[in-house]
């Protein structure tokens, strides 16, 4: 499936809700459209009534029309000799009286002023038809730019409420599938590009539909309304308006595939400058340590190089497609002019004013018809970034997730022990990590892992709630397979401590209650006291609300465990399984955690991955694991008395400390 297939089947899926808005949404665009489309005309028309209204007025009101009134009279005048000040109603009198001393004929007489009266009748009569016409076609358009107004308005309010709500369901949804995820995708993926998701991915798609889209829905219904009302207008005149597109169209094109090149480039470089950051930020420490700021520089400056490089180049490109299709309309409003005013002139049948309007009405026809084009070319990098996105956000969506049993059992209790029954793991295909591995824990007894680094006993711990499935074998509870639980009453019973403990932004007391919300300050404070980190947490001006998290932290690294493992005392787990921490600590830090860990042990079934052996020392079952096999195994007593691996191991540490 292409990209644009999936984006496709992505924005499906969290738009087919809204089908009624957007039968709305068109419903005002399509109007949107008509009555940008027939507002040029409505301009022309308007041109047209004016030149008639102007010639009306000055025919009426002007000499033409006083002096067409006075020919008339102007015998009579003449004849009577009058003074110019005479009224019409005296004049018409004395003309009467003149007239029959001149013996010419009442019935003449009234002949000739009743034609001057008509004349008079019928321009007033012209003049006032013309006004209203007129005044007509302006409030009609008026009406048609204030109606044009308002269905824009309503359709892009429209459209951002679903922009809003769908993007929100996206964020949503792209949570609930991160919280769903196997532990593998986390391996797989750095943390900023999982945040990317979050932010640009979606922010692109957000401006996009924001922007972009109803840009070009209503951009392509304007293209094709112009297109029918211009041949439908007049047929030479949309020629002229037409005959440089085909060539700017194809220079378009050829733009936007450079432009979306150069865009991918671009891209690339400010990923590669991303990750060379958040890789420097992580470990800036190191770098203070090795002295290594200015290399980490000149790095930077090299990346950041690149990605000036290419923005240059993708701008340029994507800059280009608006000066251009700004060319090509002003060459095309040259081509109806120069083309319209001779066809105008030739054509004998078309009176100045309907040819003016014509010619006004084409030259605004010429802007509407190229807006369309270039709005379009101008959103094509917005489009390409969505669909960019879509398709991250969609790879994510389609991610394995957890395999949660349906109806899987509830564990509450732990009543005999833990079974790993002939386990084979492997983390890559063909990289086997646990070789047929067998250990068998009753209830209450403490198990202690011990082997070199890389020997797998982490990923013990890993498999044991199922962060992983193993590939054969299994690992049971009283004998039933943990994989037939089901996994949050597995995972709240089976309590974990990692080696490097987080903390969670909040105060003190919400980081160790995190596992059990509900839990009361005495509780609280019992597991503090528990692990004796009760009296350094008292000593701070706040004391339990002291804020914290994992960037701004009161505690140093053995601290920190101690609180983790107060956290997960107070959860008051069947099994526990605790990851020592390796860092170096001071002795009375090292001295606190080892009661911590004994105060969380006591009485509970746990496994402990040991790196210094003294924590052990009282186990009751030592496991040691090499290369991902099960060495030896046995209490501390039994193992220095077998001297093998572990006995040496023994030596070693005890020497080197
Ligand atoms: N997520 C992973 N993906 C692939 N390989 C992994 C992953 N995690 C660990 N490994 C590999 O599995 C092997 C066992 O690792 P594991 O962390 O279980 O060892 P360990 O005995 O706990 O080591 P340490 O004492 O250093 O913590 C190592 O070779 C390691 O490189």
């Amino acid at each position: 499936m292409s990209d644009t297939t999936r984006a496709i089947r992505f924005f499906y899926l969290y738009l087919k809700k809204y089908k009624l808005q957007f039968v709305v949404i068109m419903i005002f665009i399509i109007l949107a459209t008509w009555l940008q489309v027939i507002a040029p005309s409505l301009l022309g028309d308007a041109i047209t009534n004016l030149g008639t209204y102007v010639k009306d007025y000055f025919t009426h009101q002007g000499a033409a029309g006083m002096k067409k009134m006075l020919d008339g009279f102007q015998p009579l005048i003449q004849q009577a000799n009058l003074p110019g000040t005479t009224k019409m109603s005296e004049v018409f009198q004395m003309a009467h009286q003149t007239a029959a001393s001149m013996h010419i004929s009442a019935d003449k007489f009234n002949q000739a002023s009743a034609m001057t009266i008509n004349q008079a009748t019928a321009i007033a009569h012209s003049h006032a038809a013309s006004t209203t016409t007129f005044m007509k076609g302006m409030w009609q358009l008026l009406l048609v730019y204030l109606a044009t107004g308002v269905s824009m308005l309503i359709y892009t309010l429209l459209f951002s409420r679903i922009v809003a709500h769908s993007t929100n369901r996206m964020r949503k949804g792209l949570f609930g599938k991160l919280e769903r995820l196997t532990i593998s995708y986390f391996d797989r993926h750095q943390d900023g590009d999982i945040l990317a998701r979050f932010t640009s991915d979606l922010d692109n798609i957000q401006n996009t539909l924001n922007q972009a889209l109803v840009s070009v829905v209503s951009n392509a219904a304007i293209f094709v309304g112009v297109l029918i009302q211009i041949f439908d207008k007049n047929i030479t005149f949309a020629l002229l308006t037409v005959a440089a597109s085909p060539v700017a169209i194809i220079a378009a094109i050829v733009i936007i595939r450079q432009s979306k090149k150069a865009t991918d480039k671009q891209q690339e470089e400010v990923s590669q400058l991303n990750a060379y950051m958040d890789e420097k930020i992580s470990g800036q420490k190191e770098i203070i340590v090795e002295g290594l700021q200015e290399d980490s520089i000149n790095g930077f400056l090299k990346h950041n190089a690149k990605v000036k490089k290419r923005t240059f180049a993708a701008q340029a490109w994507s800059g280009m497609i608006f000066p251009l299709m700004n060319g090509f309309q002003l060459l095309t409003i040259a081509i109806v002019i120069f083309g319209g005013t001779a066809y105008v002139l030739n054509d004998k049948s078309m009176s100045i004013a309907t040819g003016l309007g014509l010619l006004v009405a084409f030259v605004q026809y010429v802007q509407t018809y190229y807006n369309p084009i270039m709005q379009i070319s101008s959103n094509f990098g917005q489009l390409q970034l969505a669909i960019t996105g879509a398709t991250r956000l969609n790879v994510m969506f389609d991610e394995p997730e957890e395999v949660r049993p349906e109806n899987g059992a509830k564990l509450e209790h732990i009543n005999e022990g833990v079974q790993i029954e002939n386990l084979d793991f492997e983390y890559l295909p063909g990289k086997p990590i646990l070789k047929n591995v067998n250990i068998n824990v009753k209830k209450g007894q403490m198990v202690a892992l011990v082997g070199p680094t890389g020997s797998g006993k982490t990923t013990v711990m890993n498999l044991m709630n199922r962060f992983y499935d193993v590939n054969s074998g299994s690992i049971k509870f009283d004998g039933k397979d943990i994989r037939e639980f089901d996994l949050d009453s597995l995972r709240s019973n089976v309590g974990i401590v990692l080696q490097e403990s987080t903390l969670f932004d909040g105060t003190i007391a919400d980081n160790i209650k995190f596992g059990k919300p509900n839990a009361t300050q005495e509780e609280i404070e019992t597991v503090a006291k528990t692990t004796h980190i009760h009296e350094f947490i008292e000593s701070l001006p706040e004391k339990y609300e002291t804020h914290v998290s994992d960037d701004e932290s009161v505690f140093s690294v053995g601290q920190k465990q101690q609180i983790s493992i107060a956290r997960t005392i107070l959860t008051n787990p069947e099994l526990l399984i605790l990851d020592e921490a390796t860092s170096n600590v001071d002795t009375v830090t090292e001295q606190q955690i080892q009661w911590a860990m004994e105060a969380a042990i006591a009485g509970r079934t746990s496994f402990v991955i040991a790196h210094r052996l003294k924590t052990i020392l009282n186990a009751d079952k030592i496991i040691v694991l090499k290369d991902g096999e099960v060495i030896e195994e046995g209490n501390h007593h039994e193992l220095v008395a077998q001297g093998g691996f572990y006995a040496e191991l023994y030596r070693n540490q005890f020497v080197f400390e």
